[in-house]
C-alpha cells in the first residue's frame, strides 16, 4: 500500500461498496448464528450460569492478550508510522478499556477479576489464537481480515441489543452491552474496516481470497468461542479401561 492511499484510508467511514461491506453481506448468516447462540442469549436475558461466565472471562483474557500480540505482528508489518500509531492506539484500547466488560462479568459472578484468570487455554481459544497468529505470517491484509470479526461481531451485537431491547442499568450485564454497543466502541470496527478496505483494494485476487477465508474462519471461531464457554470446554480425556 502506498503512503498516499494510507492517507486516505485512515479515519474515514467504511463505504457500502467496499470489500468489508461485501464480507458482511456474504457472511451475514454467521453473524446471525453468533447472535442466536445460547451464551449470547443468556447475556441478553441475564440468565447465564455464573460458571459459564467465569469460564468465558478466563479464556477471553488470554484471547485478548494474544490479540495484542497480533498487533505486535501488525506493527512489524507496518509500512509507516501512521500504521504504527494505529496499532499503538488499538493496543491501548484493549489494555485500558476492554477490561471493563470482564469486570462487569466478574461482578455478576461475585468473583474478583484477579481470581477469574486462568493459564491454560481451552482447545477452541487456542485454535482461534493459532489462526490469528498464522494470518500474521501472511500479509497485513490477511492479518487484519482475521482480526476484524472480533470487534465487528461484538459491536454489531451490542448496537443491535441496545436498539432493540433498550436495557437499563438494572440489567445484570448492562455495562457489558453498553461497552460494546456504544458508538465509541463501534468506531473501532469502522476504523478497522476502512483499513481492510484499503488493503483489499491494493491486493491481488489471490490475497483478497485469503483475506476472505481468514475473515470467514474468524467468524466461525467467534461462534465457537461462545460454544466453548457455554459447554465449559476443556481438554477432556476419554475414560481409560481399568
Ligand atoms: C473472542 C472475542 N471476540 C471478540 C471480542 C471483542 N473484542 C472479545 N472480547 N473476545
Amino acid at each position: 500500500m502506498t503512503s498516499a492511499s494510507t492517507e486516505t484510508t485512515f479515519g474515514a467511514e467504511p463505504g457500502e461498496a467496499g470489500f468489508t461491506a461485501g464480507l458482511g453481506k456474504r457472511h451475514a448468516h454467521l453473524f446471525e448464528e453468533f447472535w442466536e447462540h445460547p451464551f449470547l442469549a443468556g447475556l441478553r436475558d441475564g440468565t447465564l450460569a455464573k460458571e459459564k461466565v467465569l469460564h468465558y472471562v478466563g479464556q477471553d483474557n488470554q484471547y485478548l492478550t494474544a490479540y495484542l500480540r497480533c498487533y505486535g505482528l501488525g506493527m512489524a508489518l507496518s509500512p509507516d508510522r501512521r500504521w504504527m500509531r494505529h496499532f499503538h492506539d488499538s493496543a491501548a484500547f484493549i489494555l485500558d478499556d476492554e477490561t471493563h466488560p470482564h469486570h462487569v462479568m466478574c461482578d455478576y459472578a461475585g468473583v474478583a477479576y484477579e481470581d477469574a484468570q486462568v493459564e491454560r487455554l481451552a482447545p477452541t481459544a487456542q485454535a482461534y489464537i493459532n489462526h490469528m497468529m498464522a494470518a500474521g505470517r501472511d500479509s497485513l491484509g490477511v492479518l487484519l481480515a482475521a482480526l476484524l470479526p472480533c470487534p465487528w461481531t461484538y459491536t454489531w451485537a451490542g448496537a443491535r441489543f441496545l436498539a432493540e431491547a433498550r436495557p437499563g442499568p438494572e440489567h445484570p450485564f448492562y455495562g457489558w452491552w453498553e461497552f460494546y454497543g456504544t458508538r465509541a466502541t463501534g468506531g473501532v470496527t469502522d476504523r478497522l474496516r476502512v483499513l481492510v478496505d484499503g488493503l483489499a483494494e491494493d491486493a491481488g485476487a489471490a490475497e483478497r481470497a485469503r483475506m476472505e477465508r481468514a475473515f470467514e474462519d474468524s467468524c466461525h471461531y467467534e461462534i465457537r468461542f461462545w460454544e466453548m464457554a457455554w459447554t465449559l470446554e476443556d481438554w477432556p480425556l476419554r475414560p481409560r479401561p481399568a
